[in-house]
């Protein structure tokens, strides 16, 4: 023990965690990792020892330093909680880099919408599905009150979307509003699983081997992500079956680039769990956040006006044209950085043979860098983003320009990781967000039902949430085209 705490005792932080792991497993456990690592950094540093060989980092030079394309950082066992097969790899879990690069390589295409066409239209549909799902049943008129669960509807959304973009077909959950196989809750109890255990990464591979491996999702299961996984199989068989139709879908485009069966399934059977609790926390806290400043919102909602009655933009919006719109791309921007969607996920990075120096410290062979659930912490950084940093004001993204806009980009885009380990769905995520919020603020007056509380939130490795009520009254349909 005395060996372990000498190796990183020039780092500061909490005493204790020189020689356990307990202050992280604790605020793993309360559900506060986010807020704990960010009082540690305004605290410590940027650079805090966090246990016998942990540390964060929450330095921007730093963390793009080692998640370069040409950096000598791995991948840390922690990755392994996200292996949905028994010995099968997927791009989130793999950890050897040459392996990684060669998959990373082959999927690119497909999260580029590069070789098929753009998977926007995937999206259209399942945002259509889920406006005609509100126009008919949650629509306040008057006394009429019609509240919607905003938690639960993004996440159908979310996942109706992703088979649409993934396999040209929607999963069904809107159209039943049904939580579908118990996915929130098994999707709830597997993020907070996550959270405490991540720290001891050696149970991975025991839950991965026999009998452990027997709770795992399987194809025949009845409830849970077997399902989900038994429906991809189904589908990706029918694909790969001689004289089957080609899609323009990230399937398609998979199997294009040579992607095996077992390959096709591990990738889109992950995109289920990253691609869609991400979105739909992103979909809500931006809600949550508009409806809570109502000049923002009262902005966006006449920048988004007076785009239509101009004709700038179609209904549905256009990717294209969400770019078009800066104060919509503003308050996307923000709602991330105040809400980062993989609010404690770790992340571990490993430091590479002969140490590393990180911000002026050196870091031994073996330790381990958490890059992610400091996130939070530097999205809400004073020396970044000014005394206003936790208040949400997207116009501080049209406010800065030149090095200062850079500063800010560059720090909000590590909510996606950056270089070899960056996330390959961005594009779709904003793709998504750009259509989805723009669609709501011009069809809806939306309005919290519970002020005081307006949402319970669930801060796992992802950021979930309970009870999100909101109310939805039409607005005059003018400004449509
Ligand atoms: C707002 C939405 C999203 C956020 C904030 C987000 C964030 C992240 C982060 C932080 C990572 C890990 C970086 C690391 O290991 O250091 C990641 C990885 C990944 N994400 Fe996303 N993501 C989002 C949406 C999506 C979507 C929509 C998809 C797929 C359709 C997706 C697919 C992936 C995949 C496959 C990986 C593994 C990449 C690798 O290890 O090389 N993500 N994402």
């Amino acid at each position: 023990r005395i060996q372990r705490w000498r190796h990183l005792r020039h780092i500061p932080g909490p005493p204790a965690c020189g020689f356990t792991s307990l202050w992280w497993v604790w605020h793993c456990v309360t559900k506060t990792l986010h807020e704990d690592c960010k009082n540690l950094v305004e605290t410590y540093g940027p650079v805090v020892r966090t246990g016998p060989n942990e540390v964060i980092c929450a330095d921007l030079d730093a963390l793009q330093q080692i998640s370069s394309v040409r950096s000598d950082y791995r991948k840390d066992d922690w990755y392994l909680l996200a292996r949905v097969s028994p010995d099968k790899e997927n791009l989130l879990c793999m950890r050897d880099p040459e392996l990684r690069k060669d998959r990373k390589r082959r999927v690119k295409p497909g999260y580029t919408g590069e070789g098929h066409e753009s998977f926007e239209h995937g999206i259209d549909k399942a945002i259509a599905h889920w406006i005609e799902l509100i126009d008919r049943k949650y629509v306040g008129t008057g006394k009429a009150f019609r509240p919607l669960d905003l938690s639960k509807h993004s996440h159908f959304y979310a996942f109706d979307a992703q088979g649409e973009i993934a396999y040209s077909q929607s999963h069904g959950f809107l159209d039943s509003e049904q939580e579908l196989h118990n996915i929130l809750k098994i999707t709830e109890f597997l993020m907070y699983f996550m959270l405490v255990l991540g720290n001891f990464s050696s149970i991975f591979y025991y839950v991965q081997k026999w009998p452990l491996n027997y709770l795992l999702p399987r194809d025949g299961d009845q409830s849970g992500f077997g399902v989900i996984r038994g429906y991809t199989t189904k589908l990706i068989d029918q694909r790969l079956e001689v004289g089957s139709t080609p899609k323009r879908d990230i399937l398609q485009s998979f199997i294009n680039q040579g992607l095996g069966r077992d390959e096709l399934r591990e990738e889109l059977s992950l995109q289920f769990f990253v691609g869609t609790d991400t979105v739909a926390s992103a979909i809500r806290m931006t809600i949550l956040l508009l409806t809570s400043s109502p000049q923002s919102y009262q902005r966006l909602q006449a920048e988004i006006d007076d785009a239509a009655s101009k004709d700038l933009i179609g209904a549905p919006i256009r990717d294209a044209e969400a770019g078009r719109l800066p104060y919509l791309q503003a308050v996307i921007r923000e709602s991330l950085r105040l809400f980062p969607p993989s609010i404690s996920s770790a992340f571990y990075k490993r430091v590479p043979k002969g140490g590393d120096n990180i911000h002026g410290y050196f870091l031994p062979e073996g330790t381990r860098v958490a890059t992610g659930a400091v996130i939070y912490a530097m999205n809400r950084s004073k020396s970044i983003w000014c005394q206003d940093a936790q208040i949400f004001r997207p116009e501080r993204w049209l406010e800065a320009d030149g090095e200062r806009l850079a500063l800010l980009a560059k720090t909000l885009d590590m909510t996606f990781g950056h270089g070899q380990f960056a996330c390959p769905g961005k594009t779709i995520a904003f793709m998504q967000l750009g259509k989805v919020i723009p669609e709501l603020i011009r069809r809806y007056h939306i309005s919290m039902v519970d002020a005081v509380k307006p949402v319970k939130l669930i801060p796992t490795v992802a950021l979930l949430a309970h009870d999100q009520w909101v109310r939805l009254e039409k607005r005059p349909r003018a400004n449509e085209r």
